[in-house]
């Protein structure tokens, strides 16, 4: 196994109930390093570009119009097997799906307002993380803004 890193997003609902600490905290229990953070309020476009693979679904627009509500913390996350070990801690994409004790299942409203985000492939998370983090981007993808 070796080192890798993912990006997370701790979206507008998880912000807004207050739960930063604890989820970041899970995070570092659960080996998962954060190596870059900051906050953001996502512009339209920003927000538009990062689920673009989402475009065509019927839930795109409102999704756009939530992660731009409030405001967001991003993250490069780092560890062994840092994909999968994020998406085991954040559980199923709906809460009512998710394992007991995972963040959704933990935070998270309903299937959109799920609290965090973590990329789903360590390709996915390369582009990711360049999308928000060009300090710590890999040269061969293009800074977003
Ligand atoms: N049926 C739905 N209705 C409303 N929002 C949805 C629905 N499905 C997904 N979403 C929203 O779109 C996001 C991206 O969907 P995706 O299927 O990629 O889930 P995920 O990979 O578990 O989540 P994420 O990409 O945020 O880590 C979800 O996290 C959720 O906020």
């Amino acid at each position: 196994m070796s080192k890798e890193r993912t990006l997370s997003i701790i979206k507008p609902d998880g912000v807004e109930k207050g739960v930063i600490g604890k989820v970041i905290g899970r995070f570092e229990e659960e080996g998962l390093k954060p190596v870059a953070i900051r906050m953001a309020r996502l512009s339209q476009a920003e927000a538009e570009g990062f689920y673009a693979v989402h475009k065509a679904r019927p839930f795109f627009k409102d999704l756009v119009s939530f992660m731009t509500s409030g405001p967001v913390v991003l993250m490069v996350l780092e560890g062994e097997n840092a994909v999968a070990k994020n998406r085991e801690v954040m559980g199923a994409t709906d809460p009512a799906k998710a394992a007991p004790n995972t963040l959704r299942k933990l935070h998270a409203s309903n299937i959109e307002k799920n609290t965090v985000h973590g990329s789903d492939s360590a390709d996915n998370a390369k582009v990711e993380i360049a999308y928000f983090f060009p300090e710590t981007a890999i040269s061969a993808y293009e800074w977003k803004r």
